[in-house]
């Protein structure tokens, strides 16, 4: 039998027994006066893939832009409650934001390379953060990072060419690799794949297998399947609350909640 959901507030706990790298306790947040999120608390295990799936609106995005503070950016916006990255508050006044989006990177639906070479793209933010100054240095941080995101192979000889000449799948892995010049801890992934065709979704998703050896991945997905293929653990969202974390197998095979049930086996959503 299901248990109906619990009330906002009630505790998550984590799944699985590994070091958590983002503790998300009571967090609410308001635009202006519409509440979008009702007292997440959920912790983010080291290492994995974690999964956000839930029907169109229900705050997935909300809560991944949280993570690296982008709601900052949009007016009006109120958050309640805390995150804490290895266990420091995110939100406390003394937090540097850039230095923080250079240890939780994000990639986008679209691809969004700068309009400047593919070198460049890499090398933007590492010269802003002063990570890699010479030529040498920064040619091979550009080397390491395209390799690490799986496009070497396919622009080595072309590096002075624009980003945006690259195929859309290309494209996303470029985006990926300039988050990764930074060196994140964790990486925030909003539909990475949802442009993409199936190709280079496999692409981007065989890429995240390999990244979670590094990296700390959230990723949204409105995809079921891929949530299946890429995540060690999911959460579901409705309307703003967390229905259900656990790991993704356990999610999709048996439910906690009846919630989560009919959302999985497209009831609704
Ligand atoms: N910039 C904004 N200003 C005001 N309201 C917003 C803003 N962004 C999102 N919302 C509202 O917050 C709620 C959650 O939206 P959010 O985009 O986080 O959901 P989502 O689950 O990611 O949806 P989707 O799957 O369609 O992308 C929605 O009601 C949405 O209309």
């Amino acid at each position: 039998m299901h248990t109906e959901v619990p009330a906002s507030g009630a505790p998550h706990a984590a799944p699985g027994s590994g070091q958590v790298k983002v503790q998300v306790k009571d967090l609410s947040l308001w635009y202006g006066e519409t509440r979008a999120l009702y007292d997440i608390n959920l912790d983010v295990q080291e290492r994995e893939v974690t999964a956000l799936i839930g029907p169109s609106g229900c705050g997935k995005s909300t809560f991944l832009r949280c993570i690296n503070r982008m709601n900052d950016l949009i007016q009006g916006v109120h958050v309640k409650g805390g995150i804490y990255l290895d266990g420091q508050d995110i939100y406390d006044p003394s937090v540097d934001v850039v230095q923080l989006r250079s240890r939780v990177g994000m990639v986008f639906q679209k691809p969004n390379p700068f309009p400047k070479s593919i070198y460049e793209n890499i090398a933007y933010a590492p010269r802003i953060h002063g990570i890699a100054r010479k030529g040498a240095e920064m040619d091979d941080l550009v080397e390491t990072s395209l390799r690490k995101a799986g496009l070497w192979n396919e622009v080595a000889d072309r590096l002075d060419q624009p980003g945006t000449s690259l195929s859309g799948g290309q494209q996303q892995r470029l985006c990926i690799a300039r988050a990764i010049a930074v060196s994140p801890e964790v990486i925030l992934m909003d539909e990475p794949a949802s442009a993409l065709d199936p190709v280079a979704t496999a692409t981007i998703e065989e890429l995240i297998d390999e990244l979670r050896q590094n990296y700390t991945i959230l990723i949204v997905t409105h995809n079921m399947q891929q949530a299946a293929r890429v995540a060690r653990y999911t959460a579901f969202f409705h309307m703003g609350e967390l229905i259900e974390y656990d790991d993704t197998e356990t999610m999709f095979t048996n439910p906690r909640e009846k919630k989560t049930e009919d959302y999985i086996t497209g009831r609704f959503g």
